[in-house]
């Protein structure tokens, strides 16, 4: 039996209104915005570069798109490592421009891009291994936890969380379930509704991340992990992923325009606006 559970649900991706553009590039890529290194045929290095903070705008979210689209063309590659070229940031998430002031047809755009690069990184086969160098914040924390295994700095300084909430933002359902799926219901209940953002440490203690490193040794850590997890038989490897996965999976790829309904509306919310101003200002005046 061929399973193949990106492209099991790869149909229902292009159903959606977002387009994923059809681009061959070389596999080894490097743009002025992140880089994609080969380590050998079975696992690359895949490097956010768009300092400052690697926020995700509809532009770069296609970029990366089409990146996650390239992984999953190519039959031998077997695993991604996740990880950022931007000091002391992994992602602070979408792009708060994206949201506030924004034309509604822009807002649809960028929440679909968003929901095509959850379902392909959550629903992919491959192995995804997020090295994380850096602050790991709102949707930054989503795609952390939707890949197979995180590692992370060992920096008190250094912030993972979700905290939507103190920006009048409720948590898509698909956010809420895959956080459950890391660190239960309780533990997701209180993180999400007190935004609670937890150092290194603490997020071991969780579980929202798996280990901790000294910076010097995250990419060779990950490294080590990843030739590890190649060995395992590939089929039967694919396969638990998706029995494990298919569930939260088909929650968003049957239920997308709710979302997207959903999170305009919230958005365009005037008291939204208003609170996304203010934090705007508060971030720019640090
Ligand atoms: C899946 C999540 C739940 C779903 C919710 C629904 C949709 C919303 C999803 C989101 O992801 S909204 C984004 C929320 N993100 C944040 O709240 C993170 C905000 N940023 C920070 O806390 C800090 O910037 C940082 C990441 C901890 C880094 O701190 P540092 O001191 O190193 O840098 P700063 O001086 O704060 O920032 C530099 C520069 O970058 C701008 N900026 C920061 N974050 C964003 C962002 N998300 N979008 C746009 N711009 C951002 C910040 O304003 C600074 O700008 P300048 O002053 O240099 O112009």
């Amino acid at each position: 039996m061929s399973i193949n559970f990106y492209s099991k649900f790869f149909p229902l991706i292009k159903k959606g209104v977002a387009s994923v553009p059809f681009q061959l590039r070389p596999l080894s890529t490097r743009t002025d915005l992140f880089n994609v290194e080969n380590k050998s045929e079975e696992y690359a290095i895949f490097r956010l570069n768009k300092p400052p903070v690697n926020s995700l705008n509809l532009e770069y979210l296609n970029l990366l798109n089409n990146q996650l689209d390239e992984f999953e063309r190519n039959p031998k590659l077997k695993g991604i490592i996740l990880t950022s070229d931007v000091k002391s940031t992994f992602s602070a998430g979408v792009d708060i421009l994206e949201m506030y002031k924004c034309e509604p047809k822009r807002l649809e755009a960028v929440w679909r891009a968003v929901q095509d690069f959850w379902i392909k990184l959550y629903g992919s086969k491959k192995i995804y291994i997020a090295a994380l160098n850096g602050h790991v914040l709102a949707l930054g924390c989503a795609i952390a936890m939707s890949c197979d295994y995180r590692i992370m700095v060992d920096n008190d300084k250094t912030k993972i969380g979700i905290t939507a909430v103190l920006l009048g933002i409720n948590a898509p359902s698909w956010v809420k379930n895959t956080m459950i799926n890391t660190i239960g219901f309780r533990e997701t209940e209180k993180s999400l509704k007190f935004a609670k953002i937890y150092n290194p440490h603490q997020a071991l203690k969780l579980g929202l991340i798996d280990e901790i490193v000294s910076s010097d040794k995250l990419l060779s850590r990950s490294e080590e992990v990843m030739k590890t997890w190649c060995k395992i038989p590939t089929l039967a490897r694919e396969m638990t992923k998706e029995s494990m996965r298919s569930e939260t999976l088909g929650k968003l790829v049957n239920n997308r325009e709710v979302d997207v309904q959903e999170f305009i509306t919230s958005t365009m919310d005037p008291h939204l606006q208003d609170n996304l101003g203010k934090y705007l200002a508060s971030l720019k005046k640090k």
